[in-house]
């Protein structure tokens, strides 16, 4: 592991760690704009069709109602050292996310930086990003060559703004850092009163932004991890490239579900009984 010094704080990097940049817009196409990065944050376990939508879904939010320019996307799957059912490893989350980011988008990247170390809290991920986009790669520039820094956004699901307002989960100072600093979009879903959720949030309101989904799609992880338990198809729920993978690396099925489909392969593979004359 590395350190980085950066103009407040100073940031563990895993090894080998460089920060992915490939995809960012250097060049802004509307100069009057602010330009922004949306972070999303997560588990990713396995990485759905609806954790891509909402960067879409924010994308077209910004064109229609804001001064905002998205000049880039990254996920970042938490640290195996976050505790939570069904988490696999670092390694495989990195790897779905990249293949679905690679299989479906022009513009969104994964930032392994997070997985591959020691819990980090959503307050520093956000200020290793702006490190990374501001301090070291200089923000980005208009089209007539002047800087601008980019402004870093946390993009999440309303459960996990639902989660803000809950007793002991967010220290009260990284909520001040992470929505009176940087700010967020907020993707409506299913199951969650986005007014309750944001309810204790309203002194940041001027930097939370709703997001209604047009089309209502409550894919989950959970649900996802339930289906390839019960060895029903998940197939069109996440990309195919991930669905690939999950069946190549026999992931997310029990013991038994692994025995069953090794039997079944090795039935396939057996030579064809021959016809016993009568
Ligand atoms: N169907 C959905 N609608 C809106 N936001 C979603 C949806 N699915 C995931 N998200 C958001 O994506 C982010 C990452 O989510 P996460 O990896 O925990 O996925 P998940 O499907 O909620 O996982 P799990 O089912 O394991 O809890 C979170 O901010 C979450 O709120
Ligand atoms: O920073 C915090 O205090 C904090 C408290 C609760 C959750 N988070 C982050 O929120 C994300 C939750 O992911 P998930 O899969 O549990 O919805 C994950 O990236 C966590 O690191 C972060």
């Amino acid at each position: 592991m590395s350190s980085t010094q950066g103009s407040e704080k100073q940031f563990t990097n895993p090894a080998n760690y460089s920060f992915p940049h490939h995809r960012l817009n250097r060049i802004m196409r509307d100069s009057s704009k602010t330009p922004v990065v949306l972070v999303a944050c997560g588990s990713f376990s396995p990485v759905t069709y609806l954790h891509l939508r909402m960067f879409e879904m924010a994308r077209d939010y910004c064109r229609h109602n804001t001064d905002f320019e998205i000049v880039g996307g990254y996920l970042s799957p938490v640290s195996d050292q976050y505790v939570k059912p069904g988490l696999l490893s670092a390694e495989h989350r990195v790897k779905m996310c990249t293949l679905a980011a690679e299989d479906t988008s022009s513009w969104l990247m994964i930032d392994p930086w997070e997985a591959f170390q020691s819990y980090q809290r959503t307050a520093v991920v956000l200020d290793h990003f702006d490190y990374e986009l501001n301090t070291v790669l200089g923000g980005v520039q208009t089209q007539d060559g002047k800087h601008r820094n980019v402004r870093v956004m946390l993009l999440a699901g309303s459960d996990l703004i639902g989660t803000m307002s809950e007793p002991g989960v967010w220290s009260h100072e990284d909520l001040d850092h992470i929505l009176g600093r940087y700010g967020c979009f907020i993707i409506e879903r299913a199951g969650t009163d986005i007014d309750q959720a944001t309810d204790n949030l309203a002194r940041w309101k001027h930097n939370i932004h709703i997001i209604s989904q047009l089309i209502q799609n409550d894919v989950s992880s959970t649900k996802v991890r339930l289906f390839l338990r019960r060895g029903l198809s998940v197939r069109y729920l996440l990309p195919s490239a991930v669905v690939d993978y999950i069946e190549q690396n026999n992931l997310y099925v029990d013991e038994a579900t692994i025995a069953e489909k090794e039997r079944e392969r090795e039935s396939l593979t057996r030579e064809p009984k021959k016809k016993v004359a009568a």
